[in-house]
């Protein structure tokens, strides 16, 4: 059915002239919003705003320089012959020094080129194609958002060239990498490529859809070079399957032409290993989910003494509560002398970097942004909603007003509430579907293949959802409840926002949320969004009320009892039973038989 129709079932009217954008699926861009703390207003946006307006594409117009990870805010020309540089960090340290003392800085430098007639940015380009030397390395760090931390750090990436110039990556993989069209890395492949590929342990933190995927796939498929059938050889762990089965394919297509055998380890996937023991030593990479793998290890169905490459992906989620001990295991069955760590995530909380330095040696640190930043591309608002029946009326409101853009991802706290809210708002003809834990794995890979290819334009979700997973047309992510972290706001809106596109994450809050409020402020002040000075001055939570919610959900009233007792949702409810009863009616006019029969 026409999206337009179904969703204009639910009261509400759609231009297709003015969302004709949004038939053209994953063609991503756009936006709208302002302030004061009263049900239905949204607090935040500002600057990006008047910029979105812009009749010019939004990435050239919007972007500044630093956060164009994908290049897609210039496409100068490259020229590309880099030497070798096998810059150490001590050169960097020097480099660093040197700029310092001489006070120089990246901007002041594009400014003072020999041809005063060239732009700014032109020159910067032009540097950035050269060979990274100690005394362009600051400016580039700089330039790139980029912190190095460690002993000898690599010299990063200058471009995707030295892959072959400098570290002798194989033609056939550096040909797969160009079937992708990527004019240059990303900061994040840039600084963390160069340390995994000089076989380095490394703690990788970069905003959410820079490209960390391909930052740590590289480098592994370069170090294993061919199939071996020597057993597993790299471990790569995810904290959900869906990410797991994300990273096999990107893998796949990578490593294409090389025929690296690569288990996704799962239920079934498992029990072939156990009734074929010559099968394991066939398999050169494993990708998998904690509780499987160490069960799998417990039930010894596979080894992982020959594992020279570890990468923890969503690092941070896997050595907190409730993964600690699983990756404890798998540290430790990792036996090998020579075993490299690698650990990525866009969020990286200071206890979590401590327990890293327990198991990691001599590592390099690459952050690139702010640590536990929001990517600077979503537009972020907070919108007061009164009490748990306001958010039901903030949604029929958005979707109104013209402001639901499909698709949408939708997060909730609990399972329960998943299932009530789906119940609430499939009747109101909106397509939509749900996704959560509970749903068997194919209608959980049914609901995924649905949402990517636009059949579903609002998907409720759980936090199965927040982390990793890379649909890159979602073009509007609601905390319908809100986050119990930072970590979980800045995942849960990384879903939107992807590979340099625009993308709007609106948060809904109750009374009882306000206490938090501030946590999100920071983060959405620290990406760039303006936000009113009141909300600024709110004081931060403690330690203490942090962890609290973090350990426990809000009590919440149910979706539906919320929505019966709104004066909006006991109109919606009585409209909806008429419209019901007179579907019955006309259905048993159509059985009855006429008079003439
Ligand atoms: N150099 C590049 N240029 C352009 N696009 C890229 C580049 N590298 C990766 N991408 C694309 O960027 C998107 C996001 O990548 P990826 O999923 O690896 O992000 P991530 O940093 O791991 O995000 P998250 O923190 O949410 O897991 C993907 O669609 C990927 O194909």
């Amino acid at each position: 059915m026409d999206i337009f129709r179904s969703l204009s079932m639910g009261g509400a009217k759609f231009d297709k002239n003015r969302f004709k954008d949004d038939l053209n699926l994953f063609n991503a861009s756009s936006s709208s919003s302002s302030s004061s703390f009263k049900p239905g207003s949204k607090l935040g946006n500002g600057a990006r705003d008047d910029a979105q307006k812009s009749s010019a594409p939004a990435t050239t117009l919007i972007m500044p320089e630093t956060l164009d990870f994908f290049g897609s805010a210039s496409k100068a020309a490259r020229n590309n012959d880099a030497d070798n540089v096998a810059v150490t960090a001590s050169a960097v340290r020097q480099g660093k020094a040197k700029a310092e003392q001489s006070g120089e800085d990246s901007d002041e430098e594009e400014q003072e080129g020999p041809d005063g007639s060239s732009s700014k940015k032109g020159k910067k380009r032009k540097r950035e194609e050269e060979p990274l030397t100690k005394a362009t390395l600051p400016s580039f760090l700089k330039a790139h958002k980029l912190k190095l931390t460690g002993t000898d750090v690599p010299m990063p990436l200058a471009s995707w060239e030295e892959l072959e110039t400098r570290f002798k990556v194989g033609s056939w993989l550096f040909k797969n990498l160009q079937k992708w069209g990527w004019e240059e890395p990303t900061a994040i492949q840039r600084g963390a490529m160069s340390v995994m590929l000089e076989n380095r342990d490394l703690l990788a933190g970069a905003p959410t859809g820079s490209g960390k995927t391909l930052a740590f796939l590289l480098p592994l498929i370069h170090h294993l070079k061919n199939p071996a059938k020597d057993g597993f050889r790299a471990v790569i762990v995810s904290p959900t399957r869906e990410l797991a089965q994300q990273i096999y394919e990107q893998l796949r297509r990578l490593s294409e032409g090389r025929r690296f055998r690569i288990c996704v380890l799962t239920k079934a996937t498992e029990s072939t290993l156990k009734q074929d023991p010559a099968l394991r030593k066939k398999y050169d990479i494993l990708i998998t989910t904690p509780l499987r793998l160490v069960h799998a290890i417990e039930q010894e169905e596979l080894e992982l003494d020959n594992v020279r490459h570890l990468v923890l992906d969503e690092a941070d989620r896997l050595l907190e509560q409730g993964f600690l001990e699983q990756t404890d295991a798998i540290l430790a069955a990792c036996s090998h002398p020579e075993l490299r760590k690698a650990l990525f995530s866009a969020t990286l909380p200071a206890g979590v970097e401590e327990m890293a330095k327990t198991f990691m040696v001599d590592e390099c640190r690459v952050i690139v942004g702010t640590k536990d930043g929001a990517t600077e591309t979503i537009k972020q608002s907070l919108q007061f909603v009164g009490s748990e029946d306001g958010k039901l009326h903030a949604m029929r409101s958005l979707i109104q007003s013209g402001g639901l853009k499909p698709p949408v991802l939708l997060f909730v706290q609990s399972i329960q509430r998943a299932k009530e809210l789906f119940h609430e708002l499939v009747y109101d003809g909106l397509h939509v579907d749900v996704i959560h834990s509970e749903r068997p794995k194919a209608q959980r890979e049914g609901v995924i293949s649905a949402f990517k290819r636009g059949d579903i334009w609002v998907l409720i979700c759980t936090e199965l959802m927040a982390r990793g997973i890379d649909f890159k047309g979602v073009r509007l992510v609601i905390n319908y409840d809100f986050p119990q972290s930072v970590q979980s706001y800045v995942h849960r809106i990384g879903r939107t926002g992807r590979a340099g596109r625009q993308g709007e994450a609106i948060t809904y809050f109750t009374k009882e949320d306000a206490p938090y409020l501030k946590t999100i402020v920071n983060v959405m002040r620290q990406s760039g969004c303006e936000v009113p000075q009141w909300l600024v001055e709110l004081p931060n939570p403690s330690k203490k009320i942090k962890r609290k919610l973090k350990a426990k959900a809000p009590e919440r009233t149910d979706v539906r009892v919320a929505a019966g007792s709104s004066i909006v949702g006991r109109r919606e409810a009585r409209k909806r039973k008429e419209m019901v009863e007179a579907s019955k009616r006309r259905k048993n006019l159509e059985k009855a038989p006429s008079r003439s029969e």
